[in-house]
């Protein structure tokens, strides 16, 4: 089959597939993100047509623990199919933590396995786990054995050059019972730098059947098919693109058509009123002031100096969300326009 035909054979973006026996809409994926991912951004990124969304990683021993922050973490309203996923490196916090989300609702754990942060891996969780292949399926294992709804796992290729290993421990996941693979075409060692590679995630394609989803500087429609084409993998998952633009995954599975400028101006009023209500004004005026910046930056990029500092120091919500209307309305460059070349 020359690569042409092979192309066309590949379902559409827009097309719905199945994890573990739920219905995913489409194959355009938001990928989990710490300090980004929280139930607004979540929320907007459904109703804006993503495929699936999961929950920043919750800590499982935390969890367990009972810390406030996990279980907001893991809250939910109106997503279908929720998925949270989990962090950690002990089977035993794994299992217990998977029991009560669970309970609490999620259709999906997903386990992770590729976070390169020294806080996380220092701990011997995130993309550790790579280290030590065994050690990662005890607590795959007790993951999936620990509760009744499909169990899936994100990691990268390997923990550096020498030990691409994302092949091996997919298909003994599989083997183990869970039920979709996210490969980030990077290894930990690599961090963010570098491109990710997404002929590499095909050797993770060849040993496994379950779904699996590719991961890596997806920015643009044309990214998400060559990612797909080259991986083989059934979808695509998006991260740092639709920072600042919670719609992004829609538009890019075609669920929806680019918002115009009023739309993107009343949706930033709106997740900025989300976080508040989410968080409380001071914590939510806190955590929303990235959201703010990386909406500043793609669509009124011409706020810099004091003006930004205006809106990112001030501690009157009124003062802050007037202050962005009235940047991104004076926007310089055309919304769509900017958008679209990110
Ligand atoms: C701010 C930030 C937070 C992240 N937090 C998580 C996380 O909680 N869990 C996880 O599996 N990956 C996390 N990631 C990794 C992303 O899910 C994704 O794999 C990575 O950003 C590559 O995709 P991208 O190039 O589309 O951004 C995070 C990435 C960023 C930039």
């Amino acid at each position: 089959m020359c690569p042409k035909d092979e192309h066309l054979q590949k379902p559409a973006l827009s097309s719905q597939f199945e994890v573990g026996g739920l219905a995913v809409r489409n194959r355009v994926v938001l990928a989990p993100m710490s300090g980004v991912t929280d139930l607004p951004f979540r929320q907007l990124a459904w109703r804006f047509g993503a495929g699936m969304v999961v929950t920043e990683m919750v800590a499982s021993r935390e969890l367990v623990g009972n810390a406030a922050e996990s279980w907001a973490r893991l809250r939910s309203s109106g997503i279908d199919p929720h998925v949270v996923q989990l962090a950690g490196r002990e089977a035993h916090w794994m299992a217990e933590a998977a029991k009560i989300v669970a309970g609490n609702g999620a259709a999906i754990v997903d386990i992770n396995m590729g976070c390169p942060a020294k806080k996380v891996t220092g701990g011997y969780s995130g993309s550790a786990l790579m280290r030590d292949p065994d050690h990662a399926l005890s607590l795959i294992e007790a993951t999936v054995k620990a509760v009744n709804v499909p169990v899936t796992l994100k990691m990268r290729l390997g923990w550096d050059d020498q030990s691409i290993n994302a092949p091996l421990i997919a298909r003994r996941a599989q083997d183990a019972g869970v039920r979709m693979i996210t490969i980030h075409g990077r290894t930990r060692m690599q961090f963010y730098n570098g491109k990710a590679d997404w002929d590499a995630i095909r050797a993770v394609r060849d040993v496994i059947s379950i779904p699996l989803i590719a991961n890596g500087d997806v920015a643009t429609a044309d990214d998400a098919h060559e990612i797909l084409k080259r991986s083989g993998a059934d979808a695509v998952m998006i991260g740092r693109s639709s920072q600042g633009r919670p719609w992004h995954a829609g538009v890019l599975a075609g669920s929806i058509a680019h918002p115009g400028t009023a739309e993107i101006i009343a949706t930033v009023e709106e997740h900025y009123a989300m976080m508040l209500d989410f968080y409380g004004v001071d914590v939510g005026l806190r955590h929303a002031r990235k959201h703010l910046g990386w909406y500043l930056d793609r669509f009124a990029p011409q706020t810099t100096g004091a003006g930004k500092a205006a809106i990112m120091t001030s501690t009157d919500p009124a003062a802050v969300i007037a202050r962005t209307m009235a940047a991104l309305s004076a926007g310089a460059v055309p919304l769509q326009e900017s958008d679209a070349a990110a």
